[in-house]
């Protein structure tokens, strides 16, 4: 199939490269020279393991390229992917802003075209949101009328960043938000290589669910560090106590997000949890449950504060800053939040992340960095040694960098583990897990 996918951030870059890997021509379109130039040689935008290989093979074999032309992309194909961003504004509310902006250019691509055009919403949308923007934007920029003229669905995305091309490959579930069968069939023909059978729900339903399972998500991550910090302070680890109780086979409960850790974060679920409590004012229901998740959220970051301060050490080697393991994605990161508060009360501060690279960085991340740490140039390190060289306290907030760092020290520093990298340690009070 002839695909177009708007937008090359975290989650179009992946489907445009999965696309082209399956077989399909594909062009993904976003307006930033810096996503497009990049892309065109070979180039993955954003860390995320084997995107690289799978770019360079699409555009090696001429399946994949990148473009700002609009009209091109819309015209070159019979499908488009919108993959654009939906941020908080800072009221909490879900900024459709791009959304709306990406329907509005692609419907007046439309207009000048002949064949049947299918424009498939991908990005996190509130349930309405299709029937209240997208649609009427689309309509108006085409002057057809949707389902007739042009066909729509809506289609969430529920890949998870450092393990996107996996995700896509065995999706854990397909939703499709129908309008119209045309554009039904177009999806259920792409989506014939999967394991999952796709399920056809209505627009607003395929909308409900995303938010849902991003909710739950943060509600499990909550729930698991609560009881994780309770434990801890009872002298019990929290992590077999919710390992047993998932080893309950009557319960049935996946272990996915309940293991006691530090504070979720990542563009996804602060925002999305957001996003819904904010709609559901506006619907005049009370989110307690939400709210509470998000409260608990913060929690873990004042814990992780105080029991750095407790250390009474004023110099710091933080390991990690990206809200995860092997991926460059900064925003929403609670270990930026975390170092953002050491700096501001003074700590000195050196951090590690091998996948954050002042230099490299583009588009949501450069912007997050300039409103949110102007000064991150100077307190990250691209050499593990300065950081090791420099600290009184070591903050482990990313695994995989932590194991090559606790190889390197083996001395009397204190260090505080947030992300459970050797619990065998915690016995003493020079090694402190966050809540094990
Ligand atoms: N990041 C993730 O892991 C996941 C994100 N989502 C959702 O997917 C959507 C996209 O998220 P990300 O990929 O993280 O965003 P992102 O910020 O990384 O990428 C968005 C891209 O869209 C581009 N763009 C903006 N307006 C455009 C337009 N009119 N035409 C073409 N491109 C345009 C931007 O330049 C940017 O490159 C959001 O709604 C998000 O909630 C859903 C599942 C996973
Ligand atoms: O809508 C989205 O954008 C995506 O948001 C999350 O994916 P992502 O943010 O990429 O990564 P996760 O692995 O879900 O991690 C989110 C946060 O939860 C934390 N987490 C994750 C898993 C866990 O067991 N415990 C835990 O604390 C992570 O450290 C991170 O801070 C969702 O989990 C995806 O299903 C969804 O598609």
């Amino acid at each position: 199939m002839q695909i177009s996918v708007f937008g090359i951030g975290y989650v179009g870059a992946v489907s445009a490269a999965c696309l082209a890997n399956d077989g399909h021509n594909v062009i993904a379109v976003d307006p930033n020279p810096h996503k497009v130039g990049p892309l065109n040689e070979g180039i993955s935008p954003i860390v995320e393991p084997g995107l690289d290989e799978l770019i360079q093979n699409g555009i090696g074999s001429k399946r994949l390229k990148a473009t700002s032309d609009v009209r091109e992309a819309v015209n070159g194909t019979d499908i488009s992917f919108v993959c654009v961003g939906t941020p908080s504004r800072s009221n909490g509310s879900l900024d459709t802003s791009y959304v709306a902006a990406a329907a509005e250019q692609i419907g007046a691509a439309i207009r000048e075209k002949n064949s049947f055009h299918s424009v498939v919403m991908r990005s996190t949308i509130l349930p309405g949101t299709m029937e209240s923007i997208v649609l009427p934007a689309l309509e108006r920029a085409s002057g057809r009328q949707a389902g007739v003229g042009f066909g729509v669905a809506y289609y969430p995305e529920f890949l998870r960043e450092s393990t996107a091309i996996a995700d896509y490959y065995d999706p854990g579930a397909i939703i499709f938000g129908r309008h119209d069968q045309a554009t039904i069939d177009r999806l259920l023909e792409l989506h014939k290589i999967f394991k999952v059978e796709p399920r056809v729900v209505s627009i607003r339903t395929a909308e409900a669910v995303k938010y849902t399972n991003n909710a739950w998500h943060a509600l499990k991550i909550s729930f698991a560090n609560e009881i994780g910090n309770i434990c801890k302070e009872a002298g019990i680890d929290g992590h077999v106590v919710l390992d047993v109780l998932c080893a309950d086979t009557r319960l049935n409960i996946s272990k996915a997000y309940l293991k006691p850790g530090f504070a979720f974060g990542g563009s996804c679920l602060p925002k999305d949890l957001r996003a819904l409590r904010f709609a559901a004012r506006r619907l005049d229901v009370p989110t307690p449950i939400l709210d509470a998740t998000m409260a608990a959220n913060e929690e873990q970051l004042r814990r992780a504060y105080s029991m750095v301060a407790a250390t009474g050490k004023r110099r710091i080697g933080l390991i990690g800053l990206s809200f995860k393991p092997e991926t460059d994605d900064l925003r929403e990161s609670p270990l930026v939040e975390l170092a953002e508060r050491l700096f501001g009360r003074g700590y000195d501060i050196r951090i590690y992340d091998p996948n954050i690279q002042v230099s490299k960085l583009t588009g949501a991340n450069l912007q997050f960095v300039k409103s949110h740490l102007p000064h991150l140039a100077t307190l990250l390190t691209s050499d593990i040694d300065e950081v090791v060289d420099h600290a009184e306290v070591f903050v482990l907030g990313n695994r995989d960098e932590a194991k090559r760092l606790m190889s390197a020290i083996n001395d009397e520093r204190p260090i505080i583990d947030l992300v459970r990298v050797d619990q065998t340690r915690c016995s003493g009070d020079l090694y402190q897990g966050i809540c094990w």
